[in-house]
This record gives structure tokens, sequence and C-alpha cells, in this order.
């Protein structure tokens, strides 16, 4: 079993950890660049200048915020692992999954589907044939994506909310909690509600 390094020990952290035992995985080191957080679950946090020890091994970024994955993701160039899931998920042998990342439990990768990097499948979500999501995207618990919807990088998708098939969502986008999207999102958009409306387009910058 490879040895895992945890870059970042927040809440999301904590169930990558739980993955991590669930598969029988080593953790090496769980960093965090915050000097204040010395614990997570039963690890010591270390912080720089410890980040060389870190970045030896494979890492997986422990950080749920798709924007500040993905700069930690440009900025540390590390070795990152191939996905990981829980050992509960259940994953199509024909589903293409990046590394970086990270499947959890109870959550179904159907066939065909292509996730791409440093990606979230929260507990429970789904991910049907032939979906394509980009990189830093988040699934979060319980939502559902049908049949061939396709999500461009950073975007999220709330908790339970249902995309239904042929969708197309853009980049850095959000779909509320419980939304029921039977429409295409344009970029930046957030969409809430059932049938899922715009409010507003979101004003963050997009990481590099
Ligand atoms: C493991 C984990 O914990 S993963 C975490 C998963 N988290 C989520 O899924 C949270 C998803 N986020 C949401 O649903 C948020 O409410 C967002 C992003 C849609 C909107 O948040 P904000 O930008 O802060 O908007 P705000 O709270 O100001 O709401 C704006 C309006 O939309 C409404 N609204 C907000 N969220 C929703 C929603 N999910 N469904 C319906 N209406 C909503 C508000 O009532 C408000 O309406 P009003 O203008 O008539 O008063």
């Amino acid at each position: 079993m490879e040895k895992i390094s945890v870059y970042g020990a927040s809440g999301h952290a904590k169930v990558i950890i739980d993955i991590l035992h669930s598969n029988g995985n080593a953790i090496s080191y769980v960093f965090d660049d915050n000097p204040a957080i010395e614990q997570i679950l039963d690890y010591e946090v270390v912080h720089q200048p410890t980040t060389d020890k870190v970045m030896q091994n494979f890492i997986i970024i422990g950080v749920g915020n798709n924007r500040i994955r993905k700069e930690i993701a440009v900025l540390i160039k590390g070795k990152y692992a191939s996905f990981i899931s829980h050992s509960s998920a259940i994953i199509s042998p024909s589903a293409k999954i990046g590394k970086g990342t990270v499947v959890m439990a109870n959550a179904s990768v159907n066939a065909e589907a292509v996730v791409g990097e440093h990606c979230i499948i929260n507990t429970g979500a789904v991910v049907e044939h032939e979906a394509i999501l980009k990189d830093f995207v988040h699934i979060s618990p319980n939502a559902s994506i049908a049949g061939n919807v396709q999500i461009d990088e950073g975007t999220q998708i709330g908790l339970g909310a249902s995309v239904i098939q042929n969708i197309n969502i853009g980049k850095w986008a959000t779909v509320g909690a419980g939304a029921v999207v039977i429409n295409d999102v344009p970029n930046y958009a957030t969409v809430v509600g059932n049938p899922g409306k715009i409010i507003k387009f979101n004003k963050i910058y997009e990481a590099k």
C-alpha cells in the first residue's frame, strides 16, 4: 500500500483519513500551513519546514474548497496519489478517475463516467454513466448527476441536488443544496430551487 501525506488539516481531511484507513493505507504526514492546528484525529499536524518530507510521499489535498484546492495543486506540484475511494464506494471498471480525486463512502461512479483530477465525489453521491466531470469539481453528499451530464472545472453541486441527463454545467458554478437542474448552467452561475434558477454569478476570481 502507498504511503500518503494529506495536505491540509480540515474537516474534509478527517474524512480522507477515514477513507485511507478503510483501505489500509498508511498515512505519513498531515500537513497544514496554519501552525495553530496541531492535531487532527490521531495525527500530529506538521508545518513548515517539514514540507520537504511531506513532498516525498504521494499527496492528497485535504481541502474542500474547490478554488483553494486548485491553488494548492498549482502551487505545490506534488506527486499526487492516484484517486482514493472508500471501501464502500462502487466504481465501474469502465469509469476513469483522475489523480488526487476522492470518492467517499457509499458513492457510485457508473459506467464510462470520466472524473477529472482533485475532484470530490462526496458521501452517497451518484455520478451516472458517461457523465464527464472536469478537474476540481465537488459533488456534495447525496447529490445525483444523471447520464451524459458534463460539468466543467471547479463547479460545486450542493447537498442532495439532482442534475437531469444530458445537461451541461459551466465552470466555477454553484448548484445550491436540493436544487433540481433541468437546464444548462452557464459559467460562474449560482442556481437554486426546483426547477433550478440562476440567482447570481459568482464574483470570486478563477484560480489560475
Ligand atoms: C461534507 C460537506 O459538508 S459538503 C458541503 C455541502 N454544502 C452545500 O451543499 C451547500 C450549498 N450551498 C447553498 O445551497 C447556498 O445556500 C448557496 C451557495 C446556493 C447560496 O449561498 P449564498 O451565496 O450565501 O446565498 P444566500 O444565502 O444569500 O441566499 C440567496 C437567496 O437564495 C436562497 N437560497 C440559498 N440557498 C438556497 C437553496 N439551496 N435552495 C433554495 N434557495 C436558496 C436564499 O433563501 C436567498 O433567497 P432571498 O434572496 O429570497 O432571501
